[in-house]
C-alpha cells in the first residue's frame, strides 16, 4: 500500500516548506510530489530543499492542469491532495483525511476547516465542496478525464465524478487555515483571481460531465 501527497503550487515560496516538512514526518506517506505550476518565485527550489519531488510546468496552466500532471505521474494506491498555502497543518489533519480512504470506508474524503480563522472557516462552512484538502483512491481519480482545463473548477469536477461513481465523506480539519488570495497576491490581483475562480467553478458546474 503506497500513499503520495500531491501539492499543486503557484508562487507558494512563503508557505510551502512547513507543509512539506509536516508531510515528510508522516510514516504512511511514501512521497511528496509538488507540481510547480509555472511559478515566477522560488517555489521549486524551496520545495526541493524541503525534500519534495518537484515537477515544474513551464507555463501556468491553472490548478486543474497542475493536479492532472501529478495524477498522471503518481503510481501510489492513494493520493492526498493539499494546497501549498496551508497554515497549521499537523499529522492529525493528514490522518483524518487518509484513514477513512485507506480503511476502504469511502473513496474520497474532503477536509473542511473548522475552529481556525473566522473568514476561511466561514467560506468553507458555506461551501465545503470547494476544499482542496482531500484523500482519494488513485484508481478512481485517474478515471476523470476533464481535470486539465478545469482550473479552479477542479474540485467541482472531482465531486461530480465521485458522487456518480463512488462515495465521499467530509471531515473536520480543526485549527487549519490558508492564506486568502488577497493576502498572497495583494487586493487587486487577489480579487481578480477570486473572480476567475468563481468563473472556473461556474463553468464546470453547468457543464455536463
Ligand atoms: O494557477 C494556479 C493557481 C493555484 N494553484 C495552486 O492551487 C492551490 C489553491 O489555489 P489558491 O490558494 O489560489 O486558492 P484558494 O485556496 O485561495 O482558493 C494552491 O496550492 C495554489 O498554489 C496552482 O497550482 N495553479
Ligand atoms: O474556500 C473557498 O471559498 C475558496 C477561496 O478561499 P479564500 O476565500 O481565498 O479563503 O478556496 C477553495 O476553493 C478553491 C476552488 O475550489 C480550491 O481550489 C481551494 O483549494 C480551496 O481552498
Amino acid at each position: 500500500m503506497k500513499v503520495s501527497a500531491l501539492i499543486p503550487a503557484y508562487n507558494e515560496e512563503n508557505t510551502i516548506k512547513p507543509v512539506i516538512t509536516t508531510l515528510k514526518k508522516v510514516e504512511i506517506i511514501d512521497e511528496v510530489v509538488v507540481i510547480d505550476d509555472g511559478s515566477t518565485d522560488n517555489t521549486s527550489d524551496v520545495a526541493r530543499g524541503a525534500g519534495a519531488r518537484v515537477v515544474r510546468l513551464e507555463e501556468n496552466g491553472g490548478k486543474g492542469a497542475a493536479l492532472q500532471k501529478g495524477i498522471e505521474i503518481i503510481e501510489s494506491d492513494f493520493i492526498l491532495m493539499l494546497d501549498g498555502d496551508l497554515i497549521g497543518l499537523t499529522r492529525e489533519h493528514i490522518y483524518r483525511l487518509l484513514n477513512p480512504v485507506i480503511a476502504e470506508e469511502v473513496d474520497m474524503t474532503v477536509g473542511v476547516f473548522s475552529e481556525g480563522r473566522g473568514l476561511t472557516d466561514l467560506a468553507q462552512f458555506i461551501s465545503p465542496h470547494l476544499s482542496g484538502q482531500r484523500a482519494i483512491k488513485t484508481r478512481l481519480i485517474k478515471k476523470i478525464d476533464n481535470l486539465n482545463s478545469a482550473g479552479y473548477g477542479v474540485e467541482i469536477a472531482i465531486n461530480k465524478f465521485v458522487k456518480k461513481y463512488g462515495t465521499l465523506k467530509y471531515v473536520d480539519l480543526t485549527d487549519l487555515t490558508h492564506l486568502m488570495k488577497e493576502e498572497k497576491r495583494g487586493f487587486a490581483r487577489g480579487f481578480i483571481d477570486r473572480m476567475k475562480m468563481y468563473y472556473d467553478i461556474l463553468k464546470v458546474f453547468i457543464k455536463k460531465i
